[in-house]
């Protein structure tokens, strides 16, 4: 694989999906149909994914590809695959709250290796550079090539005072319970894989998901958060979480910072 051109094609592909995002949701009115899974969906999704469906594929043709969007058509499996999820936190773009992210990984052997991040409402960009170190990119953003950016990395976390980040939509008492075993500086909530982002840089400690996800929301997210020298396990036995699993859902995980010392559930 080579992982410049890569990490060019994801980092382009997102941005101009990004694009493609902000259009509908600046626009006066969208509708929101509702899947099979009773999740929601607008034509801001279905274009996005489209839009980076049709990149990658271009670019990658000998590669696996899995998408949110075309989930239900997917007939390989394999444990190395490009997964995307093309608009991440779709209640929060419904609602118009600006925490959904553009996501798209490489996962190679189970594992997500390389990945971008794009929370275009919030203009953050991260992603893994081709050497594997994990970046935000400040804007205005040139889709031609990169523009500044500096490498992030995890917290040197307090286990006295840690800063606690959990979804915005997705929250529940044995979430609640779990965290209450940790000594809490603050608490953040926060929609879409931009939670994995903010244990990249530092600005929290710990995300647990007491809930479910597929791979392709987590996948990129995790990839970041690799990239800057965290860690994702599974709750129940606390090993790394893993991808190309049946059907490409995730159990409940932990993203961390190494050095918080992991609670048992
Ligand atoms: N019951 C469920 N089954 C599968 N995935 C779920 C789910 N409930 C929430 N999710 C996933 O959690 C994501 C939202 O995460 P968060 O709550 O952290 O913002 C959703 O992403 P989408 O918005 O891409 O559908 C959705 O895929
Ligand atoms: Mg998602």
């Amino acid at each position: 694989m080579d992982y410049t051109a890569l990490v060019d094609t994801m980092r382009r592909l997102a941005l101009e999906a990004g694009d493609v995002i902000m259009e509908i949701y600046n626009s006066d009115d969208f509708d929101v149909k509702v899947k099979s899974d009773e999740s929601p969906v607008t034509a801001a999704d279905e274009a996005a994914d489209a839009l980076i469906s049709a990149g990658l594929r271009a670019a990658f043709p000998d590669v696996m590809l899995v998408t949110e969007e075309q989930a239900a058509s997917h007939t390989q499996s394999g444990d190395t695959f490009l997964i995307v999820d093309p608009l991440d936190g779709t209640k929060e773009f419904i609602h118009r709250r600006g925490d959904f992210t553009v996501n798209i990984a490489l996962v190679e052997n189970g594992v997500p290796t390389r990945g971008v991040v794009y929370a275009p409402a919030r203009n953050r960009l991260f992603y893994t550079t081709a050497d594997g170190q994990s970046v935000e990119e400040t804007g205005p953003f040139d889709k031609a090539a990169p523009g500044a950016t500096s490498p992030i990395s995890v917290a040197d976390s307090d286990n006295a005072a840690l800063m606690v980040v959990a979804s915005k939509s997705h929250r529940d008492q044995a979430t609640d319970d779990y965290i209450n075993k940790y000594a809490v500086k603050d608490m953040k909530s926060a929609g879409s894989s931009l939670k994995f982002c903010l244990v990249a840089t530092g600005e929290a400690d710990i995300y647990p998901r007491l809930g479910r996800t597929m791979e392709w929301d987590t996948a990129a997210g995790h990839a970041v958060l690799a990239g800057a020298g965290g860690e994702v396990v599974r709750f129940d036995d606390l090993t790394p979480l893993r991808y190309g699993k049946d059907t490409y859902a995730n159990p409940f995980f932990i993203a961390h910072a190494p050095g918080v010392t992991l609670q048992e559930s």
